[in-house]
């Protein structure tokens, strides 16, 4: 995009200028107040702030779940703004995995069915969305659980499974919004632990969290507060960007 960044790795997404209102009972609410936001090949980032500062509306902002009122956002340098809600469904199932806090597993789908079923509605062949589906319940611990309902697992297990099924299709992105929200903690260590293999292998993620402890697992911290960011830094200590929290409350009203 700009000169000098030839040796970084290619932006898997990019966002100018994205704002959102969410028009409720009551005042508006301001969630997403202008973001400009470059998440690189490899990244592993998490999103931090108090409850209420628009995490969660940035994320899905991100993964096109919901449109933003203005800005634009480019996904491997392909512009998104004109994509339809079904051409966004397309993209959820290759281009970007998500994981929510509470699973949203298909309650009346086996495991193995619930984490083949994006593979198929991909278009993968049968037997390789069985191979796929085979390999990563192994690599996390949960060969075995192949034909159990997801409400006879527990939450840990569920969303080991959720990640199973946002990764299936090996997607560039993988969005998660608070993914050890409803864990305790070995669920949450678990899913740390998950989290930061991936990364090692090159997967991006983005993960929304207000758990600091999650956080810490990224290799760059932006901080969100009031439907912005308040500050962006690489985890070595170097600040990539930074507004401060004093100057957006100054930005207020
Ligand atoms: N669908 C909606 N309709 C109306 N208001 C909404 C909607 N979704 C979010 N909001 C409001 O937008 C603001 C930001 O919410 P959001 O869920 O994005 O914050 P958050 O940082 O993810 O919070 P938390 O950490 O509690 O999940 C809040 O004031 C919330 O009440």
């Amino acid at each position: 995009m700009s000169a000098g960044t030839s040796d970084r790795p290619a932006p898997v997404l990019r966002a100018e200028g994205l704002v959102k209102t969410h028009y409720g009972e009551g005042a508006p609410a301001h969630a997403v107040r202008g973001v400009d936001l470059c998440v690189r090949q490899g990244e592993f980032v998490a999103i931090t702030g108090p409850s209420g500062a628009g995490k969660s509306t940035l994320l899905h902002l991100l993964g096109g779940l919901q449109r933003p009122d203005s800005g634009s956002l480019h996904l491997d340098g392909e512009c998104t703004d004109a994509y339809t809600e079904s051409r966004w469904a397309v993209e959820r199932r290759k281009r970007i995995g998500i994981v929510f806090q509470f699973f949203n597993l298909v309650s009346n789908l086996s495991v193995a069915d619930n984490v083949e079923l994006p593979a198929l509605l991909a278009g993968v062949p049968p037997k390789r969305a069985r191979a796929e589906r085979e390999e990563l319940l192994a690599e996390l611990g949960l060969a075995g659980k192949e034909r159990s309902m997801p409400g006879e697992l527990s939450g840990g297990e569920q969303q080991r499974v959720a990640l199973a099924r946002a990764l299936v299709n090996h997607p560039p992105l993988l969005l998660a919004d608070e993914p050890a929200g409803s864990l305790d903690s070995k669920g949450t260590r678990e899913v740390m632990r998950l989290l930061s293999r991936f990364h090692q292998r090159g997967q991006t993620i983005l993960l929304v969290t207000h758990d600091a402890r999650l956080a810490s697992a990224a290799d760059r911290v932006i901080s969100f507060f009031d439907g912005r960011i308040a500050d962006d830094a690489e985890l070595d200590g170097t600040p990539s960007h930074r507004t401060g929290i004093s100057g957006v409350l100054e930005l207020r009203d």
